[in-house]
């Protein structure tokens, strides 16, 4: 039982949830469904929520798990932990693992394991070609076919450079309904590239990795797209060009989605200047024009939909010179607080913004059915519970996460996920992981 949240930041509601449902929302109807349910002795769990948003569980399009592989770094089981305490009810696992996740038989194992772990719902992303090597289509029907039901598919962390193969995956996919999720990144155009082409490159010595890498790809693919008829999907879309490529190809009725990060929604490429690793991400931290832009595509729905690229990386990967170390930075624990801060703060998005861009229009994409929906009876118990009063200092080493290289160390933030449910579960309470029953084990957990 729910007392007292606000949906979406709306007028406070009490929200009964039972059987994995919203069972009741208002007041006097909750009553009697309580009284209902302590007569039969079922375990009530009541959650003060005065001051409490409630929102649609979050679900993330772009999470890096690490399993298989490198579970130096993350598995399934810390990865997973991780996105419930940020508020996430499902996430898309990307498929850069090793081995890479180009078969049936890849998918359904960290399928499995997400399943097994019970924190939140882990949806398999497929590699687009055998092995990430860009050159022979990998088996987009068998993975779409397998226990996984693959949907989206991705080469991420590399780009599907060649055309012909990106025109034959964007046709493919089409008897499935899925989406081909392009990391833009021209290869050629970034040989050896450290971090963003820019002043701040001209400066340091570092080779730069130039805005028009990316939206040489972009425009590119949108056309692909248009051209076979496809759904297409870009993935950490960085730069104010890209912003305007995608506003140019939804003004044709081109069927595109975008993803915005929120490490791109808040920093820039200033911060490279002290050569912290940490900062090195890809692709890489741009300037204060792009965060503006990206910020106004995000707010007026050019850009679908905030994904965290939660790529974490070991110590020895990150805590080295600037040029050997990993791309990528963690994300999960952080991304609502940083949209919070960027976006409602900024008076661009309200709360039901929010719900939009981190949990509906990303299940939308991702063609995840019980998620990204309405607070409303009936519907399925995946939600998440936040204090937008609260300011939390980010310790990386008190995250669920397995990593530690979040850009966001010893920085303060606003709100906090007091609590997330997935199917009427609890996965977090009072902000702390609660593991979830063994099968056999009674449901303890489960709220009412
Ligand atoms: N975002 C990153 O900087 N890194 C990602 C892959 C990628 O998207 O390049 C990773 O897997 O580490």
């Amino acid at each position: 039982m729910l007392r007292g949240v606000a949906p979406l930041g709306g007028d406070p509601v009490d929200l009964l949830l039972a059987d994995g449902v919203i069972a009741a929302a208002g007041r006097g109807d909750i009553q009697a469904a309580l009284d209902r349910d302590a007569a039969a002795g079922s375990p009530v769990v009541e959650v003060d929520g005065a001051g409490l948003v409630a929102l649609p569980g979050l679900v993330d399009l772009h999470t890096h798990l690490r399993e298989p592989g490198r579970e130096d770094a993350e598995t399934v089981g810390s990865g997973t932990r991780a996105a419930a305490l940020g508020g996430f009810t499902a996430v898309h696992a990307m498929a850069n693992t090793s081995p890479v996740a180009d078969t049936a038989g890849v998918v359904e194992q960290v399928w499995r394991l997400g399943r097994d772990a019970g924190w939140v719902d882990v949806h398999p992303v497929g590699a687009v070609s055998i092995g990430l090597d860009g050159e022979h289509l990998a088996e987009l029907g068998a993975m779409a076919a397998s226990a996984a039901r693959v949907r989206v598919f991705s080469d991420d962390g590399r780009c599907v450079h060649d055309p012909v193969l990106m025109r034959r995956a964007l046709e493919y996919v089409k008897a499935f309904d899925g989406v081909v999720a392009q990391h833009a990144q021209e290869p050629r155009l970034t040989v050896g590239a450290q971090m963003h082409e820019g002043v701040v490159s001209a400066e340091l010595g570092l080779t730069g990795w130039p805005a028009v890498a990316e939206e040489a790809i972009i425009a590119r693919d949108v056309l692909l797209a248009e051209h076979v008829g496809s759904r297409l999907h870009v993935c950490h879309l960085s730069t104010a060009g890209s912003v305007e490529l995608i506003r140019w190809a939804k003004s044709r009725g081109i069927d595109v989605t975008a993803e915005v990060t929120p490490h791109h929604l808040l920093l820039t490429d200033e911060l490279a200047r002290d050569y912290d690793p940490v900062y090195k991400v890809n692709p890489p931290l741009r300037t204060q024009a792009d965060v503006d832009a990206v910020r106004d595509g995000l707010a007026d729905g050019t850009i679908d939909i905030v994904a965290t690229d939660h790529a974490p990386h070991t110590r020895e990967d990150k805590d080295c010179e600037w040029a050997a170390a990993a791309m990528g930075m963690t994300g999960l624990e952080t991304a609502l607080s940083v949209v919070q801060e960027t976006m409602v703060e900024t008076g661009r998005m309200t709360w039901a913004d929010v719900a939009r861009v981190l949990s509906e229009a990303p299940a939308r994409i991702g063609r995840v059915t019980d998620h990204g929906r309405p607070l409303t009876v009936g519907e399925p118990a995946n939600l998440t519970l936040v204090d937008p009063a609260a300011r939390t200092t980010v310790v990386p080493e008190r995250q669920g996460t397995a990593s530690v290289n979040s850009p966001f160390r010893g920085r303060e933030l606003p709100g906090r996920v007091v609590a997330t449910f997935l199917r009427g579960r609890a996965t977090v309470l009072d902000g702390h992981a609660v593991p979830a029953p063994s099968a056999t084990a009674p449901a303890s957990g489960e709220v009412r």
